[in-house]
């Protein structure tokens, strides 16, 4: 029975549910993965770093308030997020990125997981940014450091869809996907639908952890463009640039439209897609449509989202699950860290309990 010890970069919803998820279920997950889970060290912007070689009492920091958290009071604290030093010379043998998505460069998140992934540690995210923009150079890299990178948690929050898509569609040509990946936007609709005004729906999302820091993202339809190119990525092959994917996102949408859309049998939904053209390359884009009744995504409600990949054999394949939400994204690490130790485990249980997977 070994353990893996964590650094968490970003102590916002996702991280500080993984690690509820870790304090409350520990023993039980031990029992069943037939491995334990330790955090060895927290960096958060707003409450600085902290570095416990020993394992940090996790139910002992959960009781302080997400906001009045102060890691410099607590041994092995200080103020600043010395977030390269704890990636590199950190205990961690796993590092559990996600702080905020920046889709314009991924930075400073593209940062972490390259540190990361250079010094020999396996990276899990949530975030889009890097995986997005240069998911393909960072599996490279992460190959050629003998580590994984893995990011189930960046399309689709919990919902396994880059596994489904990879482990369960082979054998089969698949031709284009399309789907709800904005949890956000999917609820604010919803909002609009039973007639709330629009920033009202937009603060609710962000009060209940759906929302990114800049919900700009969510309601522009940038967050799924980064989706599309990860599933583009992934499924079709496609390296896609952001600027190769067409962008609307459902700003403009009003109750009024909500009401017009119903009377004629129809659900607003910001659709993202990728389709394989004849000619082999992909057409890609994120727009609002006005889907009819019968439509597979437009009962898809709330923060549940919806992808449906075209297939030559079995025609439109459709996973729904949970799109968005602290607790199911906390889980999307979780099954990467599973996904880590299917991968290095067995190798690595029969290294010294200096190296990365603990005896
Ligand atoms: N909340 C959700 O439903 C989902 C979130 N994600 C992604 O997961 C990531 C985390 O999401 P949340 O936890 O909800 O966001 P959050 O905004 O609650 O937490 C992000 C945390 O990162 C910290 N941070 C920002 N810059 C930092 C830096 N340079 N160094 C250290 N800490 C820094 C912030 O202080 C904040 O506490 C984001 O990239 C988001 O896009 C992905 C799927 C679903
Ligand atoms: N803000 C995003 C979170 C998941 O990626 C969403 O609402 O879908």
């Amino acid at each position: 029975m070994g353990r893996y010890d964590l650094s968490l970069i970003g102590f916002g919803g996702v991280n500080r549910s993984l690690a509820e998820l870790i304090a409350e279920r520990g023993d039980e997950l031990k029992a069943e993965l037939g491995f334990g889970l330790r955090v060895v060290a927290i960096t958060d912007l707003r409450a600085g770093s902290l570095v416990q070689a020993d394992g940090i009492d996790l139910p002992a920091l959960l009781a302080t308030a997400p906001g009045e958290l102060d890691f410099s009071r607590m041994a092995g604290g200080s103020t600043e997020p010395r977030n390269q030093q704890v990636i590199q010379d950190g205990p961690g043998d796993i590092v559990a990125e996600a702080t905020f998505t920046n889709p314009a460069d991924g930075e400073p998140a593209l940062s972490h997981v390259r540190w990361a992934l250079e010094a020999g540690k396996h990276v899990c995210t949530t975030n889009k940014g890097p995986v997005a923009l240069q998911g393909p150079a960072l599996k490279d890299l992460a190959a050629r450091h003998g580590v994984s990178f893995e990011f189930e948690g960046s399309v689709m929050s919990g919902t396994p869809i880059l596994r489904t898509a990879e482990h369960l569609l082979t054998g089969l040509r698949v031709t284009g996907v399309e789907g709800i990946m904005n949890g956000t936007s999917n609820y604010i609709l919803g909002r609009l639908e039973a007639g709330a005004a629009f920033p009202d729906a937009v603060k609710e999302a962000q009060a209940l952890g759906y929302a990114e820091a800049d919900p700009t993202a969510d309601v522009e339809g940038f967050d799924v463009q980064l989706k599309v190119m990860i599933l583009a990525h992934q499924v079709l092959g496609a390296n896609l640039r952001r600027q190769d994917v067409a962008c609307e996102g459902i700003s403009q949408l009003t109750p009024a439209d909500m009401r017009d859309a119903a009377s004629r049998g129809l659900r607003w939904k910001l659709v993202g897609q990728a389709t394989r053209r004849e000619d082999g390359s992909v057409d890609a884009r994120v727009a609002p449509a006005a889907l009819p009744a019968d439509h597979p995504l437009a009962a898809i409600s709330g923060t549940t989202n919806a992808v449906s990949f075209h297939t030559d054999l079995l025609g439109a394949v459709t996973v729904s699950g949970p799109g968005a939400g602290r607790t199911e994204t906390a889980y999307a690490l979780l099954s990467d860290i599973i996904a880590i130790h299917h991968r290095h485990g067995a190798a690595e249980a029969h290294r010294t309990p200096e190296e990365s997977f603990r005896g």
